[in-house]
């Protein structure tokens, strides 16, 4: 797999005394699903605002296909990097919701047509299609985190970064929204996913990379990442409560990470220790 978004030793501070970012390096392949989980405060939003260009490092470099986000304007970052915000009303200032998924293909500067066919094709994959007249404003929290996934899809980016797309959404909600997640991911786009929902991690993360005060400490998979309790407790986080079950009755092997896992290794049999 080529790598879309490349970090090399990236430095950043809001405030030049107090470094956010202490060199962190990584690389996001094309198509993986990589969750950003960390404390509070640990540096995710700023390192995901990296990859869109949002923020330029203070020192390394940042490049999105193989190019310096340095030397891109915003409008070129945009069409390969976007980037959800947590609170989906940061994002939504249109009347109807037609207009807001359509704001980012007219600022591109697409053909009237272009832009209809790629707001009606967005609404549809947020499960908002023949809803372009409503207004985003009554909708519910659920929607209007659609809505705003809508807005960045409309644009047709390569990668999609989701911070923390879950908060404040009931359990429907949040089964919506990463169901949406999910068929984005199949249907060929890389995500990245800043959360603090371990079991969202577990059931659908191929790869956690864990901040901890600025610095990448562990970059792997969900079942390697939560067998090192000790970086997931100096990170502040903890791992799902069904890996910590398995872990705590004994099991063998490696441990369910999810409800179904857990079912399935029950059912197994044999498998205790
Ligand atoms: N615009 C800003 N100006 C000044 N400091 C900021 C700004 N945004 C973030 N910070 C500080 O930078 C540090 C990292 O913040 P960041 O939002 O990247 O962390 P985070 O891991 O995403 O946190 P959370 O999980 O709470 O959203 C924190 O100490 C935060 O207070």
């Amino acid at each position: 797999m080529s790598s879309v978004i490349e970090l090399d030793d990236v430095w950043y501070g809001y405030d030049r005394e107090k470094p956010v970012l202490n060199g962190v390096s990584l690389q996001i392949r094309q198509g993986e699903f990589v969750a950003v989980i960390g404390g509070n405060g640990s540096g995710k939003t700023t390192l995901a605002k990296h990859c869109n260009g949002l923020y330029k490092p203070s020192k390394g470099s940042v490049k999105v296909n193989g190019c310096d986000t340095k030397t891109m304007s915003t409008a070129e970052l945009a069409r390969t990097v976007a980037y959800c915000y947590q609170n989906p009303d940061h994002q939504i200032f249109h009347s109807t919701i037609a207009a807001e998924v359509s704001f980012g293909p007219k600022n591109m500067g697409w053909p009237a047509e272009k832009i209809e066919q790629a707001v009606n094709e967005a609404l549809e994959a947020v499960g908002l299609g023949g809803m372009g007249e409503a207004e985003p404003y009554f909708s519910s929290k659920g929607t209007r985190q659609k809505i705003a996934v809508a807005s960045i899809l409309a644009m047709k980016p390569q990668v999609i970064v989701l911070d923390e797309p879950t908060t404040g959404l009931d359990y429907r909600g949040m089964l919506e929204m990463m169901e949406l997640v999910r068929r984005l991911h199949a249907a060929g786009h890389t995500i990245i996913v800043i959360t603090h929902d371990m079991r969202l991690v577990a059931e659908y993360a191929e790869r956690v990379l864990v901040m901890h005060r600025g610095s990448l400490v562990c970059d792997g998979d969900p079942q390697s990442v939560f067998a090192a309790p000790d970086i997931l407790a100096s990170a502040q986080v903890e791992a799902p409560a069904v890996y910590r079950f398995g872990e705590a009755a004994g099991m063998k092997g490696p441990l369910p990470l999810t409800l179904q896992q857990m079912t399935q290794k029950i059912a197994g049999g044999g498998q205790w220790r």
